[in-house]
């Protein structure tokens, strides 16, 4: 059975639909990535999939149950971090987590040792009596996964979970994540960060409610066409302006200190860049072709759907 399948799913707010007849399944135990800007529709979907929200059209089911008519059980399977979890900041962590533990009514025997386990597991043992207020941001959303794991869910929906937060507690997040993983459970992840997708087992491309593919990353960068250049110079930006405004096809983007140009024709493109750059007495450290990364994927599949 698919941990999560949906079918034709749409919300529409008034004029706008949020999301377009999406149609995907996960199976269980996988990491799903969905991503997206913002507002492409993420957020719409998961709120769909965790039953808070109705779908204007179309179906999903989570775990077999409808989200509409079974949404009262459908919420014993999930787990939901939102954006904004609700974290109480004038509460312990430790506070925090029987609070949830009362919502979803965990028995009282047992119940901490599970406390004590999710503070192990998300590594806020030395943390329990500090008010979650106090909390760094990367703790902040450790305490909030925890909370949402507080009933054993087979099925955890993250909502940007990483969003603002510092790259080393990211990869501690992503840790977590994994560990979680190999004990069966099945994650759904909302992000707008190219290399968090990059982990998952398949990521689904989301623009404007419509899911413009769905593969694993590795397949997802096979469906580029074209070469990507990459060219390193000392002025980037400055390179990135010019190679923009003379180069006509190609789309010129910047990779921290340095350029990604995709382009049909590599040679071609190759000694137009060489030109342009010394004929503006631009230095070029190097030009080479790369493989293409998620994030150029995203670039080039959003370019064939803006069409010409
Ligand atoms: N309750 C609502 N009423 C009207 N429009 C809405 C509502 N919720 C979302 N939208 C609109 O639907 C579109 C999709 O929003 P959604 O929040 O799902 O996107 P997102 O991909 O999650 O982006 P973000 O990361 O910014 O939350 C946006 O244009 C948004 O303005």
């Amino acid at each position: 059975m698919d941990a999560i399948s949906t079918d034709n799913l749409t919300k529409r707010f008034g004029d706008l639909t949020a999301v377009d007849r999406l149609t995907l399944s996960v199976a269980a135990g996988e990491l799903f990535g969905l991503v997206g800007s913002d507002g492409a529709g993420k957020t719409t979907t998961m709120r769909m999939l965790t039953g808070i929200m109705d779908p204007t059209e179309g179906t999903a089911r989570v775990m077999g149950r409808h989200t509409v008519r079974e949404s009262e059980g459908l919420k014993e399977e999930i787990g939901y971090m939102s954006q904004r979890f609700g974290l109480y900041p004038d509460l312990t962590v430790m506070e925090n987590l029987h609070f949830y533990a009362d919502i979803y009514g965990l028995p009282r025997r047992g119940r901490d040792e599970k406390i004590n386990r999710l503070l192990a597991f998300s590594n806020l043992t030395p943390f329990g009596k500090r008010l979650a207020g106090n909390l760094s941001g990367g703790m902040k959303q450790k305490l909030g996964l925890a909370c949402a794991l507080i009933h054993t869910p087979k099925v955890l929906f993250l909502d940007e979970p990483t969003n603002g937060v510092d790259p080393v507690s990211r990869r501690d997040f992503w840790r977590i994540l994994y560990q979680l993983l190999r004990e069966g459970v099945t994650v759904f992840v909302a992000t707008a960060y190219l290399d968090e997708a990059d982990r998952c087992n398949r990521v689904g491309l989301i623009h404007r409610g419509k899911l413009l593919a769905c593969d694993t990353p590795d397949n997802l960068k096979g469906l580029m066409r074209g070469t990507i250049l990459e060219v390193l110079t000392p002025s980037p930006r400055q390179a990135a302006q010019l190679l923009r405004e003379r180069l006509e096809r190609e789309s010129v983007g910047i990779f921290g200190d340095r350029l990604h140009v995709m382009t049909r024709n590599a040679t071609e493109t190759g000694t137009a860049i060489e030109a342009i750059l010394r004929g503006e007495g631009v230095p070029l450290q190097s030009l080479r072709p790369i493989e293409p990364s998620l994030e150029d994927v995203l670039v080039s599949v959003l370019t064939e759907e803006a069409g010409p």
